[in-house]
């Protein structure tokens, strides 16, 4: 189920969570520095502000939306229309078609300038997505962990490294069931981008 492509490369690790699927490939972009370079020079990095019980602030990372013609998603309090794909995500995405069957039309950039920028615990499980969205996390640049919990609270009970020109599946129900971060880690100094490709249902 999910993973329905015959062409489908195998998974160097998969990690069941619970209820919930995570396959984990290592190696998923061909050259991805190549990739993370072309990615930071060419998108549309913007530094999104979100306002928490009347206090507006930036977030602490650049993001960038991408995707079909006319796309819309709403992220950090906005509603955001997608820039075109520069021609290197599309490419990842015929890439996910062909080897999954997936069909995302859209992918959300979040460029982490170093260890003090993260992403707080949430789940991607906007109306938008549907009830049981399928979430392609492609990482680049440094290796920073990536921690789940339960949703509601709890303990943070899985921590994955995730490699430079990585790609982490998280299939259904784990939006409905779990939260991610991307916690801050001081000492690094070094950037990373992650891109999730999604299917926005209009
Ligand atoms: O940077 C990451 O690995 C996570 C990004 C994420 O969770 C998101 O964009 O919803
Ligand atoms: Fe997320």
């Amino acid at each position: 189920m999910f993973i329905s492509g015959s062409n489908a490369p195998l998974a160097d690790e998969i990690i069941e969570l619970d209820g919930s699927r995570l396959l984990y490939f290592r190696n998923y972009i061909s050259d991805p520095d190549a990739c993370y370079n072309a990615l930071l020079e060419q998108s549309h990095w913007q530094q999104p502000e979100l306002t928490i019980f009347g206090q507006t602030r930036k977030v602490r990372r650049l993001v960038s939306f991408v995707g079909d013609p006319g796309v819309a998603y709403r992220y950090s309090g906005h509603r955001h229309f997608a820039d075109p794909w520069p021609g290197i995500l599309s490419d990842i995405n015929r890439q996910l078609h062909s080897d999954f069957e997936f069909g995302f039309n859209s992918a959300l950039l979040n460029y982490y300038r170093n260890g003090s920028e993260g992403m707080g615990y949430h789940s991607d499980d906007e109306p938008e997505l549907g009830p049981a969205p399928v979430i392609a996390s492609l990482s680049l640049g440094c290796e920073r962990d990536f921690v789940f919990r339960r949703k509601g609270g709890g303990r943070q009970q899985l921590s994955l490294p995730l490699a430079h020109g990585s790609l982490l599946l998280m299939l259904p129900p784990c939006q409905r069931d779990w939260q991610h971060a991307l916690p801050e880690r001081k000492r690094v100094k070094a950037g990373r981008i992650n891109l999730t490709y999604r299917r926005i249902f209009a």
